[in-house]
């Protein structure tokens, strides 16, 4: 389902956050967030999964607006994987994962064969069914991370929204997460600091700086030197290798810092 970013600003207080951010993202699209820190991406994540509402603007999925659709319809259609989710302490893998299936089914309804199969296919897809039965709280770091993301597949969302999803994976399994984000077929917007990781895996990138975007486009339009100096003060290039994969390449040391 497409995803329109419209007008969104955000000012808490007096400080604007976000100042006119228009974003586009077609049907089955994956596009990768990335800008300095604090230029303001969890912010418009959050706009889109409806935890800070927007000052001005819109956020339209499909033909609805997600702030006019009630908290559990947004629910069934947004699926948001961030950085320290919060879960109920003493569950297990397999129960974690099957609160995804909650906005279609209500709280205390039971898990119908459906729902369970929907949930094992989720933790098989993320590599997690062997570890089912285990303690969510005594996973790692990684491990957590996969299991957040079968929670959001057993969501079985149109719009996937992931928080710097690959923070605790190693080199290898991030690349595997995002090539199987790219299977899905869903609408996904993803904030990524890893810039290799994001030239590599998205359709398209959207580059904010102090809460503007400030480029967007497919990676080499989106992620030109001129861009990677002026906001995240680096001298680097992108480029197609002969292999086909885009690579960044960067200099020896930061540029001197503006200001
Ligand atoms: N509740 C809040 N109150 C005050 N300032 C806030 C609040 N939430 C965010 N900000 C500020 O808004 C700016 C953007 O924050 P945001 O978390 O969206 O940035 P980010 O690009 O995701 O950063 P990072 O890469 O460091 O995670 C930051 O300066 C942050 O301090």
């Amino acid at each position: 389902m497409k995803l329109q970013v419209q007008r969104v600003c955000v000012s808490i207080g007096s400080t604007p956050i976000l100042r006119d951010v228009n974003l586009d993202i077609a049907s089955g699209e994956v596009v990768g967030l990335i800008g300095p820190n604090g230029s303001g991406k969890s912010t418009l994540l959050r706009t889109i999964y409806r935890s800070v509402r927007p000052t001005d603007g819109q956020v339209l999925l499909g033909d609805e607006d997600v702030w006019s659709l009630s908290a559990r319809a947004a629910a069934r259609r947004t699926a948001a994987v961030l950085q320290n989710s919060p879960t109920p302490p003493g569950l297990t893998v397999q129960e974690v994962a099957a609160l995804g299936r909650t906005p279609h089914k209500g709280v205390f309804a039971r898990e119908t064969a459906e729902d369970h199969d929907i949930v094992v296919d989720a933790l098989e897809r993320t590599g997690m069914l062997g570890h089912a039965d285990r303690i969510y709280g005594s996973l790692s770091g990684g491990e957590k991370q996969r299991v957040l993301l079968a929670r959001a597949l057993a969501q079985q969302p149109q719009l996937l929204v992931l928080d710097e999803p690959t923070n605790h994976l190693d080199i290898r399994a991030r690349f595997e997460l995002l090539e199987l984000v790219h299977t899905l077929g869903v609408t996904t917007l993803a904030v990524l600091h890893d810039l290799d990781l994001a030239v590599r895996s998205c359709d398209r990138l959207v580059v904010l700086d102090r809460g503007k975007v400030v480029a967007v486009g497919p990676v080499l339009d989106a992620l030109t030197p001129q861009v990677l100096s002026g906001v995240f003060g680096v001298t680097a290039e992108t480029e197609r290798h002969d292999d086909g994969v885009v690579r960044v390449t960067y200099g020896a040391r930061p540029l001197a810092r503006a200001g």
